[in-house]
């Protein structure tokens, strides 16, 4: 396989570039104008992932603002449970909510056969986006990692305590073991039909990962992340998955290493110095800006932006976020970090 030429995959491959690659997790989103009208225009948020065009155009508005090396695939990680039966609908400001999933009695509801009738719209959104973005953009897929889907599936909404899936996954690890190993078999399938589209590099969100305990961690983060990472370099060897296990904190080693992502994405709440120390001598790491940094903006951003940069630039590092993009961002301030990044050194 020859070398990547686009500054993002060679920074997953280990290399260290004078000015670190940047994307940002939801760049496309309401923080910008252009978004909300286009969503208007689909209709609701799920018929918007499911509309190749329209998805397509979301995915790219962010790129014809700001000079980004990157663009993510515009979906959500809560289609893999629609297209395994369970209901989702998404209510104006109340965010997801599905038939919660609360034992494995329940798990007989799920289809494994048939998720590409469901998700065929997506892998389209994929092919169009693979001949639409810049040449020097790198096109990323995604999906939610299995725990963290799983969290929505059971607990039917989002979440501040996790009490039901920690009830049902530690009252019963056997009956939740049958629930991840669902959702690593459908999460597979769906991450090679993205790539076969025309996805250069794989994201694996695991947003809610922070709240297992230790063995919980290696059992339903690790060893799944593991499993689907594994099942994709079967079949593409040299395809780099990004690991984003959010509020992993001491497990970030161990995730690493055991996992076999090429690059890990950090939260904003991991010292910096430790990262260079530890994690960095292990591979690629990708993060992490405070997004309220893009709210508050000015010299603030600024310096925290520096601090970043001084301490991770000088290894194989790609700028972002260390979480999403929030909707009161203001896009301006998003530019004026693109336009720094751009200048570091
Ligand atoms: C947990 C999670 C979800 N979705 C996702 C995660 C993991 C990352 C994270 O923690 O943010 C991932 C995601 N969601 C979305 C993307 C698209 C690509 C991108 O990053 O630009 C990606 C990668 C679009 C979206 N997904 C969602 C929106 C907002 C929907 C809208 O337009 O109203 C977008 C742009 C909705 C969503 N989707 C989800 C929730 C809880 C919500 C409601 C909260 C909210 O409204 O912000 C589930």
């Amino acid at each position: 396989m020859p070398k990547p030429t686009k500054t993002f995959l060679r920074a997953l491959t280990g290399e260290t570039l004078p000015v670190p690659p940047i994307w940002l997790m939801r760049q496309a989103g309401r923080y910008l104008p252009e978004y909300r009208a286009t969503r208007a225009e689909a209709g609701s948020f799920l018929d918007l992932c499911y509309n190749p065009k329209l998805a397509c155009e979301v995915t790219l508005q962010p790129l014809r603002r700001y000079d980004f090396d990157a663009a993510i695939l515009f979906s959500d990680i809560l289609v893999i449970p629609q297209a395994l039966g369970q209901h989702l609908a998404f209510k104006q400001g109340e965010g997801p909510q599905l038939d919660p999933i609360r034992d494995a009695s329940g798990l007989g509801r799920l289809k494994v056969n048939g998720i590409h009738d469901i998700l065929g719209p997506i892998y389209e959104t994929v092919s169009k986006l693979s001949v639409s973005i810049p040449s020097h953009t790198s096109l990323i897929g995604f999906a939610g990692s299995p725990w963290t889907v799983a969290t929505y599936m059971v607990e039917g909404k989002g979440s501040k305590d996790f009490a039901n899936i920690r009830r049902f996954a530690y009252g019963d690890p056997t009956g939740f073991d049958q629930l991840i190993a669902i959702l690593v078999e459908a999460t597979t399938q769906y991450l090679l039909k993205q790539v076969e589209a025309g996805a250069e590099c794989i994201q694996l969100f695991e947003t809610w990962g922070g709240v297992l305990s230790e063995n919980g961690f290696r059992r339903w983060v690790i060893e799944p992340t593991k499993k689907i990472v594994a099942n994709l370099k079967v079949v593409h060897p040299d395809l780099p998955v990004i690991g984003f296990p959010r509020g992993a904190g001491l497990h970030l080693i161990d995730f690493k290493q055991q996992t076999g992502v090429d690059a890990v994405g950090i939260d904003s709440g991991v010292p910096l110095k430790w990262v260079a120390e530890n994690l960095q001598p292990l591979g690629p790491v990708q993060g992490n800006l405070d997004p309220m940094y893009l709210i508050t903006g000015g010299d603030e951003m600024i310096t925290e932006t520096c601090r970043i940069l001084d301490t991770l630039a000088k290894g194989p590092f790609i700028f972002n976020l260390g979480h999403g993009i929030t909707p009161e961002t203001s896009p301006e301030n998003v530019g004026k970090l693109v336009e720094f990044i751009r200048n570091y050194r």
